[in-house]
């Protein structure tokens, strides 16, 4: 399992922006309600327990409305959650005023919302989008980025850099808006569906190009996917049921969460061994025991049978 605590250099010094490095997540007891037109309260998220390592590389997965897009969200600090507490690093953004989650939004993290056109602007060129996307950056912080022609070239739009988005293909667009999105050299970048509307072939480049990107600046890299060739990229899926994290996948193995409302209950005996929030794979062997193990083997200890 990943490390509980995860810390990051704290504060918004300039030299930290260039560096290459992710920051880690840490949320607790997260609630989302979302207040209807009508007055109606929807409850989005109901108690969500997660922690993504520095540089960790994880896709969200879940049937729609589960809560993956409100979550990707909070955890852009583009909403504050209802309840609960949200660390970025070691800074709360769940309690920051207004001004300094601005420049976690402009500096430290980037979200690329649902739908390439709603990061970009359409009638400037790639090149403009570029620059704007860089705009809250201090002077001394645009000199230690990747200069705009190159992150173009490595997109493969250099050809395209002075193309108006909106004469752009959509898998053209997505390769800019990926572009745009770490070109302020974020600890921790958060794409919706970034891969929904392309084809095949573009959906690949832009997964091939977020890992490539993750690879070369370390950044953590959280993704809300429907597609399962994209979710096999990532080597951690966090599956999300209504409204909380129902199940995981590590290297490819389905893990279920056990947790209050239950996901799964366990036996007091091994409740009071395996907190909640443990993840916790279950086997059947033979007819009438089942085989109840963690993910890790420094964590699991003696993996418990369980009768039928
Ligand atoms: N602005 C809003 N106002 C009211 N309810 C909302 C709003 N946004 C989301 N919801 C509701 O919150 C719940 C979670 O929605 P969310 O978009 O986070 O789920 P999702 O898993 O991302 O779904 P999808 O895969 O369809 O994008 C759903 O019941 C949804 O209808």
């Amino acid at each position: 399992m990943v490390a509980a605590e995860t810390v990051v250099e704290r504060g918004f010094d300039i030299g930290e922006l260039g560096r290459p490095g992710g920051i880690g997540i840490r949320c607790q007891g997260l609630v989302h309600l979302y207040r209807t037109f009508e007055g109606h309260d929807v409850v989005a998220l109901q108690g969500v327990d997660l922690t993504i390592a520095p540089g960790e590389r994880v896709a969200f997965l879940g049937p729609s409305g589960s809560g993956k897009s409100t979550l990707l969200t909070l955890l852009g600090g583009i909403q504050k959650p209802s309840a609960g507490r949200i660390f970025l690093g070691d800074e709360e953004i769940s309690r920051m005023g207004e001004r300094y989650l601005a420049r976690i939004r402009s500096r430290r993290v980037s979200t690329m919302l649902q739908g390439s056109t709603r990061n970009l602007l359409p009638y400037a060129t790639a090149r403009q989008n570029i620059a704007f996307a860089r705009l809250a950056l201090a002077g001394s912080e645009r000199r230690e980025v990747e200069p705009a022609a190159a992150l173009l070239d490595r997109v493969g739009l250099g050809g395209q850099a002075d193309q108006v988005v909106s004469t752009m293909s959509g898998g053209q667009r997505q390769r800019l808006a990926l572009a745009c999105a770490v070109s302020t050299g974020p600890q921790l970048l958060l794409a919706d569906e970034p891969t929904s509307q392309l084809s095949h072939e573009d959906r690949d480049h832009v997964i091939e190009l977020l890992h490539e990107l993750g690879d070369d600046l370390g950044t953590t890299i959280v993704v809300v996917t429907h597609q399962p060739e994209v979710a096999a990229t990532f080597p951690r899926t966090v599956t999300m049921k209504g409204g909380r994290v129902g199940s995981e996948g590590r290297d490819g193995a389905e893990y279920v969460v056990i947790g209050a409302e239950g996901v799964v209950h366990l036996p007091s005996h091994l409740a009071d061994q395996w907190p909640q929030g443990t993840l916790v794979r279950i086997e059947p062997e033979d007819y009438d025991r089942l085989v109840v193990s963690r993910p890790s083997e420094s964590d699991a200890g003696q993996d418990p049978e369980v009768e039928q």
